[in-house]
């Protein structure tokens, strides 16, 4: 589904970021990218949408090169990716609807957008998205006005709009506590097993990546150094990864977590049904 071929970057100043990473990851699995800071895990997922543009090698999803794609094209084959932030990217005046509809930003025309009209098929969609992620109680909230984890909770409705193949996801958990990671983490996990959606997680909390990830691309100074499943995460391979350190509590953390039960509480569906009664494409919270 998405493979990287001898994937290279060095960026202008002359630091190699990444040297000849080669991965492919199947659809629907669910891969989480871990390693030191600076280890070039926020360069690999720029590159794979060309936001940080490769210096050298191939990124290819579903058959079609994307590293040789021309600026309209690769416009269009980015609408296949969606993407999640630690900082999650939200336009703060705009209401959580509005921020999820720019999801489809790529599909609506460009006056349509402009005027924040959205088909009524678009519309649904935003509200069955932000009913599964739990914020069907906040639609027409402004995004300043939402905590934390609700905050990515739009990011991932958001990026869900896009209808992708491929998730990538940096640090979405970087700005959380504890327990709303173990929740944002469970909810993305969730949806693509749901959606057969395939995604590239980078991951700073090690015990979240044993819990929730199908596998671990362990990355250092830009070479894959591990590509196995989370129980292969062994203190040593971690000091291969990080360096030497204790790890005995980082392995119990991520055993305890895999132990613990439970899914966040769902949202009362009031506001949505108040919402999904307005008639005809809905003139997006234009106040
Ligand atoms: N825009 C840039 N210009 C120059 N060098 C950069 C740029 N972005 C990243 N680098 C360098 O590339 C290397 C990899 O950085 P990157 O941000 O991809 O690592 P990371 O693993 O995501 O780190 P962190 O976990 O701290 O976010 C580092 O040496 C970094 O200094």
């Amino acid at each position: 589904m998405l493979r990287l071929e001898a994937l290279t970057k060095r960026y202008k100043t002359g630091d190699l970021a990444l040297k000849a990473v080669s991965i492919e990851i199947p659809a629907g699995q669910v891969v989480g990218l871990i390693g030191p800071s600076g280890a070039g895990k926020s360069t690999l997922i720029r590159c794979i949408n060309r936001l940080v543009e490769p210096s050298a090698g191939c990124v290819w999803l579903k058959g079609l090169e994307l590293t040789g794609l021309r600026r309209g094209a690769l416009r269009r084959a980015r609408r296949r990716m969606g993407m999640i932030f630690q900082e999650y990217a939200l336009v703060e005046r705009l209401t959580v609807m509005e921020n999820v509809l720019s999801g489809q930003l790529g599909y609506v025309g460009f006056w349509r957008s402009l005027l924040r009209r959205f088909p009524p098929a678009a519309v649904s969609q935003a509200f069955a998205t932000l009913d599964r992620v739990g914020l069907s109680a906040h639609v027409d909230k402004r995004a300043d006005a939402l905590s934390g984890g609700q905050r990515q909770r739009v990011g991932i409705a958001r990026a869900l709009l896009q209808n992708p193949d491929l998730l990538l996801v940096d640090e979405p958990t970087a700005s959380l506590d504890p327990k709303t990671s173990r929740q944002i983490m469970r909810l993305i996990t969730e949806v693509c097993e749901e959606r057969g959606l395939a995604a590239i997680i980078n991951i700073h909390d090690v015990a979240l990546a044993r819990r929730f990830m199908q596998r671990i691309v362990g990355l250092r100074a830009g070479e894959v150094v591990y590509d196995g499943p989370p129980e292969g995460l062994s203190a040593d391979v971690l000091t291969q990864i990080y360096g030497e350190e204790d790890w005995s509590g980082t392995i119990q953390a991520g055993d305890e977590m895999a132990a613990e039960a439970g899914a966040p509480a769902p949202v009362p569906a009031r506001e949505a049904v108040r919402f999904a009664r307005e008639p005809g494409a809905l003139a997006v919270a234009l106040k």
